[in-house]
């Protein structure tokens, strides 16, 4: 599904890393582990295509993101801040977030919400929800927007137990169901199975 290839990135002098290639296939999950600093969001960041790489490429289905017709309609990438406007509520920042992706915002958005934990909480301003309640709004749009390829920098971030188990069981689902998914976390991800893992170094070059 995704390819990079010999992907080279660096940052304020330092080689983050070179070299570095990874293929994502259907079903497959794969964890990004490593030090503070080792270059897990400079590399994500590359493969979704908001930063570019010295040298490499990153391919998807076989051709390349820049070029690839439907590479945005099959991605979710969530960054490690939740990306919500704090003056919005959780409804109107899905909205907001579902029509740029062009999903139309399913009806049962309120059930989504709920099943989050987060009834009673949809139409006040994220600003005043938890950073655990943030996340939860953030990750709901793996719920709204199907898409085959999702990219989840440190997504349990400030959740507590229960909502880790969810959404890894979410992710094993989706993986299961032919999708692919590619994520940060200094947390164990054991709630599911057949994880790849790939080990970033923080090189000092
Ligand atoms: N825009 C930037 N300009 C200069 N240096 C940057 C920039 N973005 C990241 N860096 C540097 O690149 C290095 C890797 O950062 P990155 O965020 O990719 O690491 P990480 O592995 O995701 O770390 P963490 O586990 O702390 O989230 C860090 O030393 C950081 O200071």
């Amino acid at each position: 599904m995704l390819d990079a290839n010999n992907l080279t990135c660096c940052k304020s002098d330092r080689v983050l890393f070179q070299q570095l290639s990874l293929s994502l296939d259907v079903g497959d999950i794969l964890h990004l582990q490593g030090p503070n600093g080792a270059g897990k969001t400079s590399l994500l960041r590359i493969l979704v295509g908001l930063s570019q790489p010295q040298s490499g490429c990153v391919n998807y289905q076989h051709t390349s993101i820049e070029q690839s017709n439907d590479f945005a309609q099959q991605l979710i990438y969530i960054g490690h801040k939740p990306a919500l406007n704090p003056a919005l509520t959780a409804i109107e920042n899905l909205t907001y977030w579902a029509q740029m992706h062009g999903v139309s915002l399913l009806s049962d958005i309120w059930q989504i919400l709920s099943d989050l934990g987060l009834a009673g909480l949809e139409d006040i301003p994220v600003s005043q929800l938890s950073a655990g309640q943030q996340r939860r709004v953030a990750l709901a749009r793996l719920w709204i927007k199907p898409a085959k390829l999702w990219v989840l920098d440190e997504p349990f971030t400030a959740l507590d137990v229960n909502a880790i188990d969810m959404v890894q069981q979410k992710m094993q689902r989706h993986a299961q169901q032919g999708g692919a998914v590619i994520l940060t976390s200094h947390q164990p991800v054991d709630m599911m199975h057949n994880i790849k893992v790939l080990i970033m170094e923080y090189q000092w070059l």
